[in-house]
């Protein structure tokens, strides 16, 4: 059978436990919201394939336990992450101030070029706001990454989030792919100029010895 996709990205989603990481996953791949909490256990996945610049992108987005008895695990899949989606509650200070500590993880496990973003899910409960959008936005910033406010229950900025991500994914692919075309048209270049050089032609005649 023909393949349905023309490039597959392996994301993650990570953030303390509670913050929504499932319930984003399942309102993005399927479309639906349960307000029901049962805690992941180790890892769990989910795909989707979603079309971008005329790309059909195949996704497999990896849901991580946040509790900490599963961080030997989850650790284990950071590895061959290619874009990483930081969660945090807006309700709660805490999972806002655990992510220096996700993103200290991300920094020796996952590759350097890993692609990353910050997101504040249940911005739908603003009446039990702890974390301003303001400071979402400061702390995006330090780490350089882009910021959303989203909310799985109303499914606000949830496919902008994760389609988000793959974009960014993508775009490092692309920038790898003509790198690594601008380092074998140089190659190419020097090995034509000592060709040119080697060549017979480009010699003075050699006087003969007999
Ligand atoms: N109001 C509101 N509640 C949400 C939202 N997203 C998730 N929840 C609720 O938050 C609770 C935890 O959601 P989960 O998706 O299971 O959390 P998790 O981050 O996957 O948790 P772990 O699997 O333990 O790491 C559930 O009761 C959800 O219904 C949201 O956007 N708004």
């Amino acid at each position: 059978m023909a393949k349905q996709y023309d490039v597959l990205f392996r994301l993650l989603l990570l953030g303390d436990s509670g913050v929504g990481k499932t319930c984003m996953l399942r309102r993005f791949t399927e479309g639906e919201f349960d307000p029901s909490h049962i805690s992941t256990i180790g890892v769990d996945f989910k795909m989707k394939t979603i079309e971008i610049d005329g790309l059909k992108v195949r996704v497999q987005i990896w849901d991580t336990a946040g509790q900490e008895r599963y961080q030997t695990i989850t650790k284990q899949y950071y590895r061959r992450a290619q874009g990483i989606i930081f969660v945090y509650d807006i309700t709660n200070m805490p999972s806002f101030q655990h992510i220096a500590k996700w993103a200290s993880d991300v920094d020796e496990y996952a590759p350097d070029d890993v692609q990353t973003i910050l997101v504040g899910n249940k911005a739908d409960e603003e009446f039990s706001r702890q974390v301003t959008k303001d400071q979402g936005k400061k702390l995006a910033e330090t780490y350089g990454m882009e910021f959303f406010e989203s909310s799985a229950s109303t499914s606000n900025n949830i496919s902008e989030s994760f389609i988000r991500v793959t974009e960014l994914v993508l775009q490092a692919q692309k920038r790898d792919v003509n790198d690594l075309l601008g380092s074998l048209d140089n190659y190419l270049d020097r090995a034509v100029l000592q060709e040119e050089k080697g060549s017979p032609d480009n010699h003075a005649p050699r006087t003969c010895a007999c």
